[in-house]
């Protein structure tokens, strides 16, 4: 089985900050996410920084495409992002049309659960769609009223998709082992690094933990 990929979620505004922690971590992770507030703060000019400063990384953009699926993903593809997120509670056109702009740039599409209501039922038809990616994801305000991503994990994971399956929603040292083994292939980690006293220690011991499950 191929190891999981770790992906590092940069949430800040600041456009140097931003830079200075990928600089930071992007030794110990395999994709850096452009996080949703950052990327509409900053626009296309952080995607094309970070490609070019990274080139060994993977560059996921949170667009959270709700409209207008390929028309507004295909500049971000275009300027270097190799994944973009379109959310699953959009229509299937939406979803189709960043699919589309993924195909085209030889990158790839992910659905992102957050808010689905029937997350089996979305998940099965976007893998049908061509989606490389379905990402089983508590935000930041449901995470704040107490939820985890980990029985929606086991709900996706038992459909057997075919597809990789990224995990979001406050995975820490803790709890990153068993969400590979619970079928992750995809651990997305944004406050446990950059809230850490040291960002790159904390990147590097989760690296070890996920190239250990
Ligand atoms: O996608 C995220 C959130 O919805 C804000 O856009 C986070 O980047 C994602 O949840 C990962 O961050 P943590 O939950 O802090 O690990």
């Amino acid at each position: 089985m191929a190891k999981a990929l770790i992906q590092m979620a940069l949430d800040s505004l600041d456009f140097d900050q931003t830079l200075a922690l990928a600089e930071q971590v992007a030794p110990y992770v395999d994709i850096l996410e452009v996080g949703t507030p950052c990327i509409k703060y900053n626009g296309l000019e952080i995607v094309t920084a970070l490609k070019t400063k990274f080139p060994n990384n993977l560059i996921l953009v949170d667009l959270k495409t709700m409209d207008a699926g390929e028309y507004e993903a295909t500049p971000f593809y275009e300027a270097g992002a190799d994944i973009c997120t379109v959310l699953g509670v959009s229509d299937k056109a939406t979803m189709g049309g960043v699919i589309k702009a993924a195909n085209a740039n030889n990158a790839e599409a992910q659905i992102d659960l957050i808010s689905v209501r029937d997350k089996k039922a979305v998940a099965t038809e976007a893998a049908k769609n061509g989606a490389q990616i379905i990402g089983v994801h508590t935000g930041l305000d449901a995470q704040a009223a107490g939820q985890t991503p980990f029985a929606d994990l086991q709900a996706i994971a038992s459909l057997n998709l075919g597809v990789r399956i990224s995990v979001a929603g406050g995975l820490n040292k803790d709890t990153i082992q068993k969400t590979i083994q619970a079928g992750a292939t995809i651990v997305v980690v944004g406050a446990a690094i950059y809230g850490a006293p040291s960002p790159a220690e904390s990147a590097k011991e989760l690296r070890a933990l996920v190239d250990a499950a």
